[in-house]
């Protein structure tokens, strides 16, 4: 259903880092990138400040969804989310992780509830939340977590690094390399592909999306003389989903699957964990990569990156990422119906 007005729900990420200086660089150049609205759910307070440090001018608006989209082309609108301390860029502040915990939840709370169009996160900083007692490893599983709270059913999530060079997702995510081979399972191989396949076909578009599987050992197990899990638990999985009508490949030694003539034969690589998938998608688009999760009742996308601490307040780090998310989210957001 179309709503006019709806903007895109952005999230201040941590108050520290690179968030509020690559925020306040996108709606600098709103008009020029064409943006669609977005409204910040974060601390205006931070926003200013960072504006001064950055010698920009920056008009602040505190309003709420209905309001964002009117305000977006003379000021930056924002749904304030206090963090409750004073914030030195570059240095993460544990008691600021309850109002960046906060934000997020309150950007699903509104996309849930249809008042924005879909969420865009910026970067936390993962140790300073696990320090105040998050217990989720990043935003995909916490989003999955908050979605399954507003729809009682079970939710899988899928990250997916989208770049125009390459789409890559990792099956397991947020793991030490040790837990991978028992954490891997055809269950969750064929459950992920699954998911990948829907989405790629009912929110991007691609009629019959090409999977290309990664193998998890080197050469993808030699035969099984180098690991069995190619041949045990990867090739069943691709065979589940060759039966279920998925156009799957593999498993393809990974040290092969990434070159140029190699992605031509794919629409995108499903990988056995984080490093295997996130190497090559920030090798080959670090500035123009987008996080997208997929599997969630509602739209989120992010930059790819972190919250680079070093750079914040600096004025060198590049807001590309970011406004490349912000477009995404709203392309898919139109393509679901579900935009302005
Ligand atoms: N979606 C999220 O919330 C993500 C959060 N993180 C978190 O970020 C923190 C820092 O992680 P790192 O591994 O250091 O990755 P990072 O992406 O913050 O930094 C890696 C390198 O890229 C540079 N860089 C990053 N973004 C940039 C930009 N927009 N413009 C110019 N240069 C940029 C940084 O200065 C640094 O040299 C960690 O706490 C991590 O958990 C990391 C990735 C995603
Ligand atoms: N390395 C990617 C990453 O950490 C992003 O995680 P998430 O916070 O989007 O779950």
């Amino acid at each position: 259903m179309l709503r006019p007005g709806r903007p895109l729900a952005l999230t201040q990420g941590d108050p520290a880092g690179i968030g509020p200086d690559i925020t306040i660089s996108a709606w600098l150049e709103r008009r020029t990138l064409g943006l669609q609205p977005f409204l910040f759910f974060g601390d205006p307070a931070v926003l200013a400040a960072r504006a001064k440090l950055l010698r920009v001018n920056v008009p602040i608006v505190e309003t709420d969804a209905s309001e964002a989209a009117a305000h977006f082309s003379k000021a930056l609108p924002v749904f304030p989310i206090p963090v409750g301390t004073v914030i030195e860029p570059g240095r993460g502040h544990v008691a600021g992780a309850r109002s960046t915990i906060s934000a997020i939840e309150t950007a699903v709370d509104f996309t849930m509830r249809g008042l924005t169009g879909a969420v865009v996160t910026n970067p936390i900083a993962k140790s300073v939340l696990y320090e105040a007692g998050f217990k989720f490893p990043g935003h995909t599983e916490f989003l999955a977590h908050l979605a399954e709270k507003s729809t009682g059913a079970s939710c899988l999530p899928v990250m997916m690094l989208a770049g125009p060079k390459l789409r890559a997702i990792p099956v397991t995510i947020h793991i030490p390399l040790h837990a991978v081979p028992q954490a891997l399972s055809e269950e969750l191989i064929v459950e992920t592909c699954l998911i990948t396949a829907r989405d790629l076909h009912q929110r991007f578009g691609f009629i019959s999306p090409r999977l290309a599987i990664a193998g998890l050992n080197p050469h993808a197990g030699e035969d099984g003389a180098i690991g069995l899990e190619d041949r045990d638990i990867i090739t069943p999985a691709i065979e589940r989903l060759r039966a279920a009508g998925v156009n799957a490949i593999g498993p393809l030694p990974a040290d092969t699957m990434f070159h140029d003539e190699a992605r031509a034969r794919y629409d995108v690589a499903i990988c056995m964990y984080h490093d295997q998938a996130l190497i090559p998608a920030k090798a080959l688009g670090f500035d123009d990569s987008v996080n997208v999760t997929l599997g969630l009742p509602f739209i989120r996308t992010s930059p790819d990156h972190g919250t680079a601490f070093s750079l914040a307040g600096k004025g060198v780090a590049r807001s590309s990422s970011l406004v490349a998310a912000l477009k995404l989210a709203s392309e898919l957001a139109y393509h679901s119906g579900n935009r302005n």
